[in-house]
């Protein structure tokens, strides 16, 4: 039987940032990486903005390649199918039992649907969802994108060409991201008109987009990795007209039902090939569905275990070592839950950026155990950090940026110039707790200094965000 001393389930950011770890670390150890999709997604041209928040792009290699670059690593394309965790074994579906010392489920989530089965409603995660998504768009006139987070508020934005009627639950867009009024600071972008599309095609600004070698014969692929920065860049996703793009939005509503007719009428006297009845009593007809809903955690290649902890959100428990609950099992990126007792400005989202630190930080902590060491809980734990971009604009999170665990004690510092920045510090008894930092504000760094030492501000009052005083210079 083949054997390793670490073996790391999954090729996403978080598998593949593992193995990196480990050949570094140890690379007098045989790592061995499985993976059910023949690509894998490496970290490339990374670009650190302050301590914490990094931008970087996200490449996508074949599997063997991957393997060449790294002279102790090993890439099987298989599917973990169990593991006998007493044992020490990993078994695949293609019939390999192989023996490891310490492993690490980085297997990633898969979309929560609103309606699995459901021919007429779509997730997106991979290269292939994209695909058919992208096969579906380009003969629709209306689509219905469900949820208000990453993915719904990218998509809308970059939809061209369909009428898009977003349903969302909250008060006001890109809740997960954002308060009322950053999303009223989106409002001009989030309305398509002429006028919007036409600045937005001389002002997008890019980072480098990856490419998706040898997809062609990558057709009957297994789930893949979650898609990297800039994924829409790479695909068409332009519905059937050739300049009408329009975007209703339905606050505070929810999907109640889906049916091939409506009872209702449907607003457009047009007939349509799926009907969405919303709990605000509205039935909107469409081509699709899109559900930007969240993911679930694949847990299944542990799930048969009794010692298995998982969390409510059905990620297996890790703790601060990133340990499962059983012995040398490690977990890391959207698999995990992050189950220990956290820092006062840190929590976790399933983001790529965490996904990166939680896989070379799993390395670490597996390294320690094999050889007896202590480890010490990496700093990138201390701080939420987060950079995005939406609507065109540069978005950093910082900290407790919506006020996450405050309980609404906080006050806000507000700086808001229209169509160039918004700024957000949340503060609480004179200290910085969070910021949300959107378009070119150049006060990341300031931000996390303050976040991090927790200066009392009180003496600087509103001055903190004052234009005219240069804050930066007292506390860079
Ligand atoms: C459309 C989209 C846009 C996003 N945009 C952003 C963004 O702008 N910023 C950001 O920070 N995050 C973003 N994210 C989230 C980010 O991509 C994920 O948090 C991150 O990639 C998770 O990495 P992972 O390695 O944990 O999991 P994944 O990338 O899901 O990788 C899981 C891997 O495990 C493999 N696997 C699964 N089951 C098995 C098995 N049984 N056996 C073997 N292999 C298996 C899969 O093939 C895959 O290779 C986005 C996600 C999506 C879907
Ligand atoms: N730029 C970025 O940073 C991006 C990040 N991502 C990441 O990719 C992953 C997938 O993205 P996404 O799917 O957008 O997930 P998110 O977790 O970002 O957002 C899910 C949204 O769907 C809502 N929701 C959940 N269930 C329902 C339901 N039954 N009906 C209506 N609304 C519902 C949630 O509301 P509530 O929270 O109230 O339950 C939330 O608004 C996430 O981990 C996300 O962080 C994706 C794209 C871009």
């Amino acid at each position: 039987m083949e054997s390793y001393s670490f073996v790391i389930v999954g090729g996403g950011i978080a598998g593949v940032s593992c193995a990196e770890g480990l050949a570094f670390l140890r690379p007098d150890k045989q790592v061995l990486l499985l993976t059910a999709s023949p690509v894998i997604k490496a970290v490339t041209n990374i670009v650190h903005l302050t301590k914490t928040l990094c931008e970087f792009d996200v490449k996508e290699l074949r599997a063997e390649i991957f393997a060449d670059l790294h002279q102790t690593v090993s890439v099987i394309q298989d599917t973990v199918t169990s593991i006998n965790t007493e044992e020490h074994i990993v078994s695949t579906s293609g019939g390999k039992c192989i023996a490891y010392e310490k492993i690490c489920i980085c297997t990633g989530g898969s979309p929560k649907l609103i309606a699995e089965e459901n021919p007429f409603v779509l997730g997106i995660r991979d290269t292939e969802s994209v695909k058919a998504f992208e096969t579906r768009i380009k003969d629709a006139r209306r689509i219905i994108v469900v949820g208000n987070g990453g993915i719904a508020t990218e998509l809308v934005h970059e939809i061209e060409g369909v009428e898009i009627i977003w349903a969302i639950k909250d008060k006001h867009i890109s809740a997960t991201y954002i308060d009322p009024g950053a999303a009223e600071f989106f409002q001009t972008r989030l309305l398509k008109t002429k006028e919007r599309m036409t600045s937005q095609t001389s002002s997008a600004v890019k980072r480098l987009k990856y490419t998706v070698s040898g997809s062609s014969d990558l057709k009957d692929r297994p789930r893949g990795a979650a898609l990297g920065p800039d994924w829409h860049a790479t695909f068409s996703i332009h519905g059937i007209h050739a300049n009408m793009t329009k975007v209703t939005v339905e606050y505070e509503t929810e999907v109640k039902e889906i049916s091939y007719k409506a009872e209702l009428k449907d607003s457009s006297n047009e007939s349509w090939p799926v009907y969405v009845h919303l709990t605000n009593g509205k039935v909107y007809g469409c081509d699709f569905i899109v559900s930007a809903t969240g993911v679930i955690p694949n847990n299944s290649v542990l799930t048969t275990n009794d010692k298995l902890i998982l969390a409510d959100d059905g990620g297996i428990k890790v703790n601060w070592k990133m340990e499962t609950s059983i012995p040398d099992i490690f977990a890391a990126g959207d698999v995990c839950t992050a189950s220990w007792e956290q820092a006062a400005h840190w929590f976790q989202m399933r983001l790529w950026t965490q996904a990166r630190q939680m896989g070379m930080y799993a390395a670490k902590s597996m390294v320690a155990s094999l050889s007896g060491e202590t480890v010490l809980q990496d700093f990138c734990f201390e701080l939420f950090s987060h950079v995005t971009r939406f609507f065109g604009y540069k978005v950093v999170l910082l900290g407790l940026y919506n006020g996450q665990t405050l309980d609404g004690q906080y006050e806000v510092l507000l700086r808001v110039t229209k169509g160039v920045e918004y700024i957000k510090l949340v503060m609480k008894d004179g200290k910085m707790q969070g910021a949300v930092l959107i378009g070119e504000t150049d006060l990341e760094e300031m931000c996390e200094n303050l976040i991090l030492n927790q200066l009392d501000l009180s003496a600087y009052g509103e001055d903190l965000l004052n234009p005219d005083i240069d804050i930066e210079d007292y506390f860079d």
